[in-house]
């Protein structure tokens, strides 16, 4: 498991890292990395101690011994909110070394220009002969200082698109596993994640939670198989995203329901807007997309949530839930807003 070290502290693992990966032909996934840094700041002397003996042995890492350390020594047991910590440890140590590397990149270019103009200077040197030998000899140091601060920039340049790398992989690995893999929406688990935050924020934004349920899904699916409900659930999912916009949350709650959270709207807002999804969803032509034969009218039923200051997760979800019932209750392609 990694700490939390100090920026500073994690920025030099960090800088080891690199090297150590390229050195054993390892790219710098999240996983290669999360290993050495691991290694580098010594948390578990039983990971060092294998990766020492591979080391030795001049035995390859290979993926499947990686995979098999990370889930041994660095995820074992790890909970959601421990892997969250490592990927905050993690851009915390990218984004630090990334500032550094940039300073004392642009420094580097700052002392090349000074030894230029000083070598420049003493060019003009009243005494000829004294000023053609320091000339000679800035010169020459010169130009060798130019030589290494280039190298050096290269190098740097290099380990700072490494990171750059680095950190994209890892805002990917937390996009895809916050993405419903059917719909391209959020999915649960991120959404569990939005509604705590919402009910607990501090700020007296309006929110507003709304669950959606397809109507009479299972006949979809009885009447056109699976894949045509699927592709019935992707059309809803395209739907909500072009009317809600991106500004909301908006998730797959379970297998033919959504949650959106809808902020800064207040309760007539968030109900018109649900109706214009209602509205369209019912007004929409589905058919089949070999044979064009129709599918006949698909709708969804919705029930609506105000955020109260004394709200749980639970207690706001639960009134929302009760609404959506009332709706499919009341005859289905209805919006209901809770008591
Ligand atoms: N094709 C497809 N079907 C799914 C998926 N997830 C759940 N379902 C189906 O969704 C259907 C949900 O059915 P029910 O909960 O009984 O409700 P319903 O038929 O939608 O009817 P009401 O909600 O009462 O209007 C079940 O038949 C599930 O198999 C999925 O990812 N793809």
């Amino acid at each position: 498991m990694l700490q939390q070290d100090e920026p500073k502290q994690a920025a030099e693992y960090l800088r080891q890292a690199i090297p150590m990966l390229s050195q054993h032909n390892l790219p710098p996934t999240p996983i290669n990395y999360s290993i050495f840094y691991s290694y580098l700041s010594g948390n578990s002397q039983t990971l060092n101690d294998v990766i020492d003996s591979i080391i030795s042995e001049k035995k390859p890492f290979t993926l499947a011994i990686m995979l098999e350390l990370y889930e041994k020594y660095i995820n074992g047991g790890a909970t959601l909110e421990q892997q969250e910590k490592i990927q905050h440890s993690l851009e915390k140590a990218m984004s630090s070394a990334s500032e550094e590397v940039q300073q004392v990149s642009s420094g580097a270019g700052e002392f090349d220009s000074t030894i230029n103009k000083h070598a420049e200077t003493l060019s003009y040197t009243t005494d000829p002969q004294a000023a053609a030998l320091v000339l000679k000899q800035v010169m020459q140091d010169t130009r060798e200082m130019v030589k290494n601060n280039q190298a050096t920039q290269a190098r740097m340049q290099e380990t700072n698109a490494e990171i750059l790398k680095m950190k994209a992989e890892l805002e990917a690995v937390k996009a895809s596993s916050e993405k419903d893999a059917l719909t391209g929406l959020k999915n649960r688990g991120a959404f569990d994640k939005a509604i705590d935050n919402v009910v607990h924020s501090e700020t007296n934004l309006s929110a507003t939670l709304v669950l959606l349920d397809i109507d009479h899904f299972k006949r979809v699916n009885d009447n056109f198989g699976h894949l045509v409900g699927d592709r019935v659930i992707r059309y809803v999912s395209a739907l909500l995203t072009q009317i809600v916009g991106s500004e909301h949350h908006i998730a797959r709650y379970g297998g033919e329901e959504f949650a959106v959270i809808l902020t800064g709207l207040d309760i007539d807002n968030a109900k018109q807007l649900t109706e214009k999804i209602r509205i369209a969803m019912s007004n929409s032509k589905l058919q089949r997309k070999e044979s064009g034969e129709a599918i006949g009218e698909v709708t969804i039923s919705a029930g609506i949530a105000t955020v109260k200051a004394t709200d749980s997760v639970e207690l706001l979800i639960d009134r929302a839930d009760k609404a959506l019932y009332q709706a499919k209750e009341a005859g289905r392609n209805k919006v209901v807003i809770a008591a």
